[in-house]
Formats: structure tokens, sequence, C-alpha cells
């Protein structure tokens, strides 16, 4: 029975690399997939993974119809045994739903990839919407960490490593980008108290914390 999974985690997690990796099983058995992404870090019509391997895919646009795109693709002779949605966050909801009757209409699976919620912790519409169809929601076992070593289970969106919680849902970005606007997986605890690697640093260096020497 075809499937919609939604193989879903924080930033870094390693989405990207099983997605590629299903791609590579699949195709080495002579199976051809449909490859769609929006807004990787590699650039436009790139499904890209911080290991290194990127492979070419289908930029989905805003309003693009993902069924019908199936359709037409197949009804000019072309093949797709499985599709794969990476960025799925991105998409819109009228385009999950288009995915699951892909499934339910057409007989592909279906596996989408992305991360659940944006760097205030709420639901990605795309992301709510998978959590919604989806026959499967998947955790990737890989886990990330927090910079405490706990499971990293939150998004943060950082500006020189300090912690923001205004600005646009969408900002395409990476971890490790200390100068400038980025990201860092972040445990709940150190989440909702905005604490970064870089911010508990500095308070570990901070003066007021350092121990008094007796009088
Ligand atoms: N130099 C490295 N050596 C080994 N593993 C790495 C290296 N760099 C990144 N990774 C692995 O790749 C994962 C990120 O993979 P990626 O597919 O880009 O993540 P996602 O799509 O979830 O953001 C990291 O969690 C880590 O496990
Ligand atoms: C939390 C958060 C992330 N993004 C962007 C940043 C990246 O471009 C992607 C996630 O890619 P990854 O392969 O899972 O690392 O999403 C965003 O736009 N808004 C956010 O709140």
């Amino acid at each position: 029975m075809p499937e919609l999974v939604f193989f879903s985690g924080t930033m870094d997690c390693g989405k990207s690399t099983l997605a590629l990796q299903i791609e590579h099983n699949r195709s080495a058995r002579g199976l051809q997939g449909m490859i769609f992404t929006r807004d990787d870090r590699a650039g436009e019509g790139k499904l890209s993974s911080r290991l290194g391997l990127v492979t070419d895919a289908v930029e989905v646009e805003d309003g693009q119809d993902l069924y019908a795109y199936l359709v037409d693709h197949l009804s000019q002779g072309g093949r797709a045994d499985y599709v794969i949605a990476d960025e799925a966050q991105f998409l819109a909801e009228d385009q999950i739903d288009q995915l699951a009757r892909v499934v339910d209409d057409l007989d592909i699976d279906v596996y989408a990839f992305g991360i659940t919620t944006d760097f205030r912790s709420k639901l990605f519409p795309g992301s709510q919407r998978l959590v919604e169809l989806a026959d499967r929601v998947e955790v990737l076992q890989v886990e990330a960490l927090c910079w405490c070593g706990a499971r990293a289970t939150h998004n943060a969106r950082t500006v020189g490593g300090v912690m923001v919680v205004e600005g646009a849902q969408v900002v395409v970005g990476d971890v490790d980008q200390a100068d400038t606007i980025g990201y860092e997986v972040l445990c709940r605890r150190h989440h909702r108290r905005r604490m970064t690697a870089a911010t508990a640093r500095a308070a570990a260096l901070s003066p007021d914390v350092l121990p008094v020497p007796p009088a």
C-alpha cells in the first residue's frame, strides 16, 4: 500500500541525507523518482546534504500543483515510481494535499522531509498539514544535540550567536553561522530560556559567576 511518510526533525539531523539515501537505493534498483525541493541552501533545483551529497530536483514554485505536475509527467511518458519532497516545511498546505492525492490516486509512495517547527517553535503550515495527513511520521534516529548534550528538539534563529524571536517565518540559512543570521538547535529548556552556546559561554565567563576568593 503506498504511503505518505513525513520524516521530521530539527535542522541538521540528517533529513536530506536520508532523502538522498532513499533516492540512491531505489535508483540503484532501476526505479525512477520525482524529486521536489524548495529553497535548498545549495540553490535552485538542488537537494543537498551537509555530508556533501547533492542531486538535481524540481524546484517547487508558489501555487504549483504537484499532483497536476505528476499527472503531466506520466501522461507524457515519464516515470515516477516514488516521490521525494525535501524542505517540505516550505510547501503550502494545498501542495501537501496534492502529495496525499498522489499517494491515493496515483498509487505512488511519497517521502516528505522537513523541520516541524520554526524558530518560534510554531508549526510551519506545510508541516502541520503533513502531521494531519501523513500515514506515518518518522523521527530521525540520529539525534541532533543541544550544546548542553540533551537531545535537540527545537530550532533557534540567531544573530551573532544570540537567539532572536522576531522576524519572518522563512529565512533560508544554516547552522554554525556565528557572524550573520543563522540557526542553532537546542533542547526545549534552553530554547525557552533563549540560551544558545554563545550566550551560555558568555554567562560562564561573566565575573558574576566566577568563584569569589575568600576574604
Ligand atoms: N563532517 C561530518 N562528518 C560526519 N557527519 C557529518 C558531518 N557533517 C555533517 N554530518 C552529519 O550530517 C547531519 C546533517 O545532515 P543533513 O542531511 O544536511 O541534515 P538536515 O537535512 O536534517 O538539515 C548531521 O547531523 C551529522 O550527523
Ligand atoms: C527554524 C527555521 C528554519 N528555516 C530555514 C533554514 C533552512 O534554510 C531550512 C531548514 O533546512 P535544514 O535542511 O532542515 O537544515 O529552513 C526558516 O526559514 N525558518 C525557521 O524558522
